[in-house]
């Protein structure tokens, strides 16, 4: 198969979706690796290291696109790259279809073969492929947060861990699934008081023997959510329903009773966020804006600003499965690997995941299914 890796041209995505050695692998198969030049340049790979271990580096994007069987990505397709994917091309990255409706349409159009990083499940509804990617925003939420708290970055001047005679910061963490422990963990090491959130009380019960009772837990509902964002400093919104629209949890009204200079950083924008007040993405450029006296953090890609540790940690779970669908094609690879099947969203056409078909409004239609007619 030929297989193509295009530079990311998200703002500030630095990620690379294929690294040398993953090249070697499929190189050493017998499959041809196009590499964009200065694709991995953000990431601290040289065009030089992919060209030994066996890639075609192409000056062009859009020739590698024209010639790819299947792209290979970090994140979704953006509008400058819509006209470039191929018919019934494969297209594997984080795609968070439910907050990108058009390109979910685009896709369709295409008939694309569109497999989502962020789907890929394994055992337990574990999500093997997003989680490196929420171990990172994790600790970055709370090292981030605490910054913006800092009076010069635009928050209420407030220390994570206090000092002897002053009380810490108060975090509230609404999810305890990846993004939410690890955010805990890195408060916990600062020295703040955490309040962690979530509508599932085996993993409330979970989280509380985990960080041995020093956290408050608490389950999640309206009227507990009213009450935790009146007193945070730092709110961090880490909710996920796999292939879902976030839900919107946190109302204007309740951002309006937040304290001056509090700080929200909703990790779970990449899938529309849920906070109401967050009607837009933001950048690591320009990642905060101020809303009813709250700072606001939107960044989908917050593992992009950590290139070099999130590029290893994403290509040590999502190689195999590149190297899977090039060695069988999808057909074979969808029907013996269901961990690879719960990825397929979009396939020719026809929108095979139940929960990205809800969110973007259109019918679904089972992938065994669709794949009886191809
Ligand atoms: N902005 C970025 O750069 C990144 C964003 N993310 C996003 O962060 C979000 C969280 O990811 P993970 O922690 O890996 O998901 P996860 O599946 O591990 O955890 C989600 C948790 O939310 C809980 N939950 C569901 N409904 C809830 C509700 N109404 N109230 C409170 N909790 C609720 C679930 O029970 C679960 O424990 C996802 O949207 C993910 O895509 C992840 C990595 C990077
Ligand atoms: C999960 C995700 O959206 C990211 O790593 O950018």
């Amino acid at each position: 198969m030929i297989i193509g890796v295009p530079k990311e041209i998200k703002e500030d995505e630095k990620r690379v979706s294929l690294v040398p050695s993953g090249v070697q692998m499929l190189t050493q198969s017998g499959h041809r690796v196009l590499v964009e030049n200065d694709a991995g340049v953000g990431a601290g790979f040289s065009d030089e290291e992919y060209r030994q271990a066996g890639a075609e580096i192409f000056e062009s994007g859009q020739a590698l696109w024209q010639e790819a069987q299947m792209i290979v990505k970090v994140k979704e397709p953006l509008p400058g790259e819509y006209q470039l994917i191929q018919d019934g091309q494969i297209i594997l990255t984080f795609l968070h279809l439910a907050a990108v409706p058009q390109l979910a349409r685009v896709l369709a159009e295409k008939k694309a073969v569109a497999v989502a990083y962020e789907t890929i499940e394994g055992p337990n509804r574990s999500l093997p492929l997003l989680e490196p990617m929420s171990e990172i925003a994790g600790r970055m939420a709370t090292q981030i947060g605490a910054r913006l708290l800092e009076s010069t970055f635009g928050g209420r001047g407030v220390l994570m861990g206090g000092v002897p005679g002053v009380p810490p910061a108060d975090v509230v963490i609404i999810g305890g699934g990846t993004v939410g422990v690890t955010a805990t963990r890195v408060a916990i090491g600062m020295g703040a008081q955490v309040t962690i959130l979530d509508i599932n009380s085996q993993r409330l019960r979970e989280i509380y023997r985990l960080f041995d009772g020093r956290i408050v837990s608490l389950m999640s509902n309206s009227y507990s959510l009213e009450r935790v964002v009146q007193y945070a400093d730092l709110l961090i919104g880490a909710v996920l329903l796999p292939g879902g629209r976030a839900p919107r949890l946190v109302t204007e009204e309740m951002v309006k009773t937040m304290k001056p200079g509090a700080v929200i950083i909703d990790v779970a924008i990449d899938q529309g966020g849920i906070v109401e007040t967050i009607d837009r993405v933001t950048t690591h450029s320009s990642p905060t804006y101020s809303k009813h006296g709250v700072l606001h953090y939107a960044v989908p890609n917050m593992p992009g600003a950590v290139p070099r540790t999130a590029t290893f940690a994403l290509t040590n779970v999502t190689t195999g499965f590149v190297l899977e669908l090039a060695n069988k094609g999808y057909k074979a690879a969808f029907a013996e690997n269901e961990m690879l099947a719960a990825g397929a969203n979009v396939v020719h056409g026809h929108f095979v995941h139940p929960a990205v078909a809800e969110a973007v409004n259109m019918d679904y239609t089972p992938l065994n299914r669709v794949l009886q007619q191809f």
